[in-house]
């Protein structure tokens, strides 16, 4: 048995940013902008001394707040594999744009970039008492993509095992 609690820090927090998928044969390989929004669920078999999982405020998410905006705030997101990468890092080296390389640019992709970011942080944070078990990334109402770890989802099956096994 754990524990879960989520954090959603939603489209409506204004992390504007912008961002096309070159492999795609739409106008999604065009560059659009979007409001990115986050949904995290975070697990702990054992709860702090306050009965928290992970602090929803600046103590215990306020990092991941801080990385989010540092990735997605006014940002320009370039996939590595990106074709015409260099143009659009041009625009970073002449101050028109803030430039963020990432493995990708998918929303299937942002949540697992963030997912990885996440779970080093809470880990860090909690000595591995709080894991990460899953990441949601939103364009906007309609659209989203869920990353979650094969690695979280065993830790759940085996504490639900153990508890089971011990009564
Ligand atoms: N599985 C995914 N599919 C798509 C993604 C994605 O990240 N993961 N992204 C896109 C486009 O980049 C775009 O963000 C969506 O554009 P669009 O095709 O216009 O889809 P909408 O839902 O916004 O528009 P409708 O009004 O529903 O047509 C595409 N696919």
């Amino acid at each position: 048995m754990a524990h879960l609690s989520t954090k959603t820090y939603g489209n409506e927090r204004g992390l504007s940013c912008c961002s096309r998928q070159w492999a795609a044969d739409s106008d999604c390989s065009l560059l659009h902008g979007y409001s990115f929004g986050f949904r995290f669920v975070f697990a702990a078999e054992q709860l702090d001394k306050r009965g928290w999982v992970l602090d929803f405020g600046k103590g215990g998410f306020g990092k991941i707040r801080d990385w989010l905006h540092e990735m997605f705030d006014h940002s320009l997101l370039v996939a590595e594999d990106d074709p015409e990468r260099p143009a659009l890092e041009a625009l970073g080296e002449r101050g028109i744009a803030r430039v963020r390389v990432v493995p990708g640019t998918s929303c299937e992709r942002m949540a697992e970039m963030t997912f990885h970011k996440a779970d080093e942080i809470v880990r860090e944070a909690t000595g591995g008492r709080c894991w990460v078990e899953s990441v949601e990334c939103s364009e906007h109402g309609s659209n989203s993509a869920i990353y979650r770890s094969t690695r979280a989802v065993a830790r759940l099956a085996e504490s639900d095992r153990l508890h089971e096994e011990l009564g």
